[in-house]
């Protein structure tokens, strides 16, 4: 009897990824207020409009010199001639003069170093300075940081909190962005139920629904709930034609294998195609893609960590691809084993491991893994990529994805 994952055409998961991410583009923008901006992908480079900064800066409390006006040799007291705190104005050093001076004032001209007021003596209106200052010390120049038409951050970028504060250090109140995507989210099955409700015989949590929110807005979507589909034909036609009218994506889980309960697939099929069906991983086999009318649609499989993983591997380059991002993939970790397998799998393999960090970096399978519990992911720090065919043996390398490149 043919097992599923012999049958021919299944893809593995790269030619599966590259066939999905050619049917995703980014065209929508718009432009939001900058501090709306979080999480959302630049549509433009972000260029700078200004030299960083725009006057030379003092880095240190202390007393603003002319260093010509110290003694090589022995300490020098000068007169204090101005005051300045940042915000302040200055007026040119007066010659032999010291300016008091406070982090982040402007420089006042005719001064090229700052001595920090720990290295200072002041008595009343006049300060004494040490002899071996270093010339040109605790100034921030004018465009030290960065020139005016600088490229500060390229398009495609997602903003995270340094590309807010640096957009904003420049002055920007709007900024251009692609659209997020909106996302029907369905859960199927008929033994599914929302927590809050006491379980019947043979019902589970909807534990998928929370998993999948989250990842979907990890990953910068507007979720749209439809909530659970019973296992029924017509119903699913009539919901997945809802889900996307209403939404750029529609994404599903359950439903998607071989069994007669199973009607996701061909109620897509009804409704529009399905591209891509079934994928060479473990778990995460019957993933599907397609479209249904102008959404695309993202089938997951039903079992908990199948769900999660193809979500991460596959659905979220997508989802990410779709909202204007260049780098969608996750960047993975050189690993050795320190762990063996008894026989090789005809998948390729991703299962939760934990991260040891010595001279090299090993890692350790956690126990008790299949595609229905979700606790050895909790214990883990990311998935390591077990490839098909392979015997694992201790010492060998192999590619480890953490937690924080996959959602
Ligand atoms: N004869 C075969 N049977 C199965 C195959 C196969 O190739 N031949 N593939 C297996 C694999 S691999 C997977 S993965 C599952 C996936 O099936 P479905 O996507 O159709 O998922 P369901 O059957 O609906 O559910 C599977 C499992 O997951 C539980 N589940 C479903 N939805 C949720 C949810 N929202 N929250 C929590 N748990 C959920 C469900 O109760 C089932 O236990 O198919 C294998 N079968
Ligand atoms: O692919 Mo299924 O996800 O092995 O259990």
């Amino acid at each position: 009897m043919t097992e599923i994952c012999d049958t021919p055409g299944m893809l593995d998961l790269d030619t599966a990824r590259a066939q999905i991410l050619d049917h995703a583009n980014a065209v929508v923008t718009e432009t939001v207020a900058l501090a709306e901006a979080h999480g959302r992908v630049l549509a433009e480079a972000l260029t700078a409009q200004f030299d960083s900064p725009t006057f030379d800066t003092a880095m240190m409390d202390g007393y603003a010199i002319d260093s010509a006006a110290l003694n090589s040799d022995r300490p020098t007291t000068l007169p204090v001639s101005q005051r300045l705190a940042a915000g302040d104005v200055p007026t040119a050093l007066g010659r032999h003069t010291a300016a008091r001076i406070f982090t982040g004032a402007p420089l006042p001209p005719g001064a090229n170093t700052v001595v920090m007021q720990e290295q200072c003596e002041r008595h009343d209106n006049q300060v004494t300075l040490p002899a071996d200052v270093a010339v040109g010390a605790n100034i921030l120049r004018r465009g030290d940081n960065f020139h005016s038409g600088e490229r500060l951050a390229p398009a495609a970028e997602r903003l995270q909190a340094f590309h807010l504060g640096l957009a904003a250090s420049q002055g920007v109140q709007r900024i251009k962005v692609y659209k997020r995507l909106t996302v029907a989210l369905i859960n199927s099955g008929n033994e599914l139920v929302m927590p809050g409700h006491a379980l019947q015989p043979g019902q589970v949590y909807n534990s998928n629904y929370f998993t999948l929110r989250a990842l979907l807005e990890n990953c910068g979507c507007e979720v749209l709930d439809v909530n659970i589909l019973e296992d029924d034909l017509g119903q699913s036609k009539t919901v997945l034609q809802h889900a996307a009218a209403s939404a750029d994506v529609v994404v599903t889980s359950g439903g998607v294998s071989v069994g007669e309960e199973d009607h996701i697939r061909a109620a897509v099929e009804a409704l529009g195609s399905v591209r891509l069906w079934r994928v060479r991983i473990k778990p995460g086999k019957p993933f599907a893609f397609g479209r249904i009318g102008d959404a695309a649609f993202l089938g997951l499989p039903g079992n908990p960590v199948s769900c999660f993983v193809t979500f991460c591997l596959l659905a979220r380059p997508y989802l990410l691809a779709c909202q204007g991002m260049d780098r969608v993939l996750p960047r993975r970790l050189v690993v050795h084993a320190d762990f063996n397998t008894d026989k090789p799998d005809k998948r390729d393999t991703f299962r939760s491991a934990v991260l040891e960090r010595g001279e090299e970096l090993r890692v350790q399978l956690l126990p008790k893994q299949n595609s229905a519990s979700l606790a050895p992911l909790l214990q883990g720090d990311g998935l390591v990529h077990i490839p098909a065919f392979l015997k694992v043996g201790q010492g060998m390398t192999l590619d480890f994805y953490p937690f924080n490149e996959l959602m």
